[in-house]
């Protein structure tokens, strides 16, 4: 699982893991903009929360997620969980659903780096690579011709969505304070990566130096 702030970096954070390690994406925020995009019912509901910069209500959310993740290939791949829960009501929907995280991953960066983040944070809606205009921003003209933005992407929600992070971050954390690794997201995308690089390969060593013992044992 990865969290943080909005802006912090996990969709960033998400795209470097999944390359390396082959899980899959499970990102609440992305399956709530497909729905939005598809002009479904939940997307009409999820969109009035969302402009809010607020929690979009759980049994749209919990319900999206746990589907998403009872797919063949989360099951298969492993799944890495970006987004969710944001609270702790959608944190004991997941456990009762018997999903438990190995890790959880959160970025933690200073408030006014998160601002100017979002204010320049464009997306490819052909790629659905994340950029910024400053901090990374397109390989090619064409690509920089079609950059989108979040609808929810100003200062102004972006407070609002500040807000509603510190309202539940807390709860969520003191539920997983035993697998919890804080990352600092204010460095470059690389030096962020190196280090959860570094976590999730110590946990993979300790995994399979786990299964030979079990496996010794067997023997
Ligand atoms: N787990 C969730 N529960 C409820 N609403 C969510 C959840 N994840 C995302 N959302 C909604 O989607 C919006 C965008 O979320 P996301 O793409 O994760 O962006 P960020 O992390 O930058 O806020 C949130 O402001 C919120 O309205």
């Amino acid at each position: 699982m990865i969290s943080g702030a909005p802006a912090s970096g996990k969709g960033t954070q998400c795209e470097l893991i999944t390359q390396k390690y082959g899980l899959v994406h499970v990102a609440a925020g992305d399956l709530l903009r497909a729905e939005v995009a598809a002009g479904s019912e939940n997307g009409r509901r999820a969109k009035q929360f969302m402009e809010k910069g607020q929690l979009v209500p759980d049994e749209i959310v919990v319900m999206m997620v746990k589907e998403r993740l009872l797919r063949p290939d989360a099951h298969k791949n492993g799944w890495l969980l970006d987004g969710y829960p944001r609270s702790s009501s959608q944190a004991t929907a997941l456990k009762e659903f018997g999903f438990e995280p190995d890790l959880f991953i959160l970025l933690d960066v200073a408030e006014d780096t998160l601002v100017e983040r979002v204010v320049g944070r464009r997306l490819d809606p052909v790629t659905g690579k994340i950029y910024h205009l400053k901090y990374s921003p397109p390989e090619t003209e064409e690509i920089a011709a079609r950059l989108t933005q979040r609808f929810d992407d100003t200062e102004e929600k972006v407070k609002l969505r500040l807000c509603t992070h510190h309202q539940n971050v807390e709860a969520v954390l003191s539920m997983y304070k035993d697998i919890t690794v804080k990352v600092n997201g204010n460095l470059s995308k690389n030096d962020v990566f190196a280090k959860i690089d570094s976590v999730l390969d110590e946990l993979l060593e300790q995994r399979k130096a786990g299964s030979g013992y079990l496996e010794a044992n067997k023997a």
